[in-house]
């Protein structure tokens, strides 16, 4: 498989390329260079295998020519062996219509694991194949982070630096983070927000000193090799809902499109996926693009679902690309004059490619409160405030009432006590997996949201490129 930048200057890369690189030289994101697609028979045919093994199937068509079947599903045991539940990612019904699908059973309690904790074993293959090393840079609203520094913490020839908003992410999202002690973990408080912390990430990318002297890689969605894993528990929970007979939609929270992007990447390889609906909270700029083809920033509003504080999408790009014909020089002059403006409108065709699967709902605080009561009167499921955003619109949602709407539940309500409690009165405790959370000392740096400043700790602290 080859796959091309969504700005259509860098070089096509393999599947080691693109995981290793994670954002193309031209600032651009990688795509596969065409959708690979399954027959319905080969789709028939993976209906009740385990999780592992259908991840194998799922994911086979994107690695080819990196890795052998045989490391591929090695690799998937690995990863998903971690996880709490035999399923992985166990549907829940909330009613006739409703399901939530559990995507927090890995190591973090929260959907980041399904993907990272793969990638870590990837990144790990190709480092000791081509006796490198990685200086990985991130950025996290809350989630991202702790999974990606499970998935690499103590492990060789890699060093991680993760950047997350000072005081805008929930107390055991932060822990998780800066009480992990390994050598090669960074963790970095900026005063800001995500997207100011994102845009530094990037930033990093495309500054030819760092990426001279440091081999750099990317853990957040920006990463290729994110998405990919996450196709598959689209196609576990469709086919547990029997898609090949009706097809089934999604209600997806989301901030950063990568989960979503995820359900469209499902459908183009012929998973029948009636709609996804992309829900937001007030930090609404996706759902103002998609209703009215207006993606314009606005300033961050912090609010209880902290994981999704972001006005800055990046895989959005990766749909307008695809929606938009693929081309890139037009896309990268769409994403210049975005940059320059912090506005821009979709043209036609991206608006159309992109409502023949999507729709979208913003969710307010007292909607997601509402959603996180309804869940627990009507069914007796505590969920956190992240699926309650997914949740409301899910129960918003005007599609026929036959076809089955599958909300993603993207992280455990104990990452959220409080809002929890103040929706349910009930305050969910931590799994035992998380350990003595609150007991561990906590170690991280705190940097001024500048990039200069973020650069020059990088570089006292990563290992030069091997
Ligand atoms: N919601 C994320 C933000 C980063 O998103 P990613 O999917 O691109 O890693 C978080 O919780 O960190």
């Amino acid at each position: 498989m080859e796959y091309i930048s969504t700005r259509g200057s860098a070089s096509a890369l393999d599947f080691e390329g693109v995981t290793l690189a994670g954002l193309a030289s031209d600032g651009g994101l990688y795509l596969p260079a065409e959708w690979p697609r399954f027959s319905e028979a080969q789709i028939a045919d993976m209906v009740g295998l385990p999780y592992a093994e259908l991840a194998t199937r799922v994911m086979w068509p994107f690695v080819e020519g990196s890795l052998t079947e045989e490391e591929l599903r090695s690799l998937c045991q690995q990863a998903y062996g971690r996880f709490a539940h035999k399923a992985v990612t166990p549907l829940v019904q909330l009613d006739e219509r409703q399901w939530l699908l559990e995507l927090f059973h890995g190591p973090t309690l929260a959907f980041k694991d399904v993907a990272l904790q793969l990638l870590g074993l990837l990144f790990e293959t190709f480092l000791s194949r081509r006796q490198s090393n990685l200086t990985i840079i991130g950025a996290t609203s809350g989630d991202t982070g702790s999974a990606a520094i499970d998935a690499v913490a103590g492990r060789e020839g890699v060093d991680i630096f993760m950047l997350h908003p000072k005081g805008r992410v929930s107390d055991v999202q932060r822990r998780q983070m800066t009480t992990a002690r390994a050598p090669n973990v960074h963790n970095i408080a900026i005063e800001g927000s995500f997207d100011d912390a994102q845009a530094m990430v990037k930033r990093m990318f495309g500054d030819a000193d760092m990426t001279g002297r440091f081999n750099i890689g990317a853990v957040n969605s920006i990463n290729w090799a994110r998405l990919m894993a996450q196709v598959v528990y689209y196609f576990a929970s469709a086919l547990q809902l029997g898609a090949l007979h009706r097809p089934v939609a999604y209600s997806v929270p989301t901030g950063n499109f990568g989960d979503v992007f995820a359900g469209y990447v499902a459908a183009q390889m012929g998973l029948p996926i009636a709609q996804l609906v992309v829900a937001t909270n007030v930090n609404d700029i996706l759902h103002r693009a998609l209703s009215d083809g207006d993606y314009s920033t606005g300033t961050v509003t912090p609010t209880d679902t902290p994981s999704m504080d972001i006005q800055v999408s990046s895989n959005f790009e990766r749909l307008l690309f695809d929606c938009g014909g693929r081309d890139g020089a037009a896309m990268a002059e769409q994403i210049r004059s975005f940059e320059a403006d912090k506005a821009m409108q979709l043209t036609n065709s991206q608006r159309e490619g992109a409502s023949a699967l999507f729709t979208s709902v913003r969710a307010d605080q007292q909607q997601v409160l509402q959603a996180l009561r309804w869940a627990h009167e009507n069914a007796g499921e505590v969920i956190d405030p992240h699926t309650a955003v997914g949740l409301h619109a899910a129960l918003a949602s005007e599609l026929d009432p036959s076809i089955p709407m599958v909300t993603l539940a993207t992280a455990h309500p104990a990452k959220f006590p409080d809002v929890v409690e103040r929706a349910t009165g009930l305050r969910p405790n931590l799994p035992s997996r998380v350990g003595d959370l609150f007991a561990r000392e906590e170690a991280y740096s705190e940097l001024p949201g500048k990039y200069d400043a973020v650069r020059d700790f990088v570089t006292q602290h990563a290992s030069p490129a091997a």
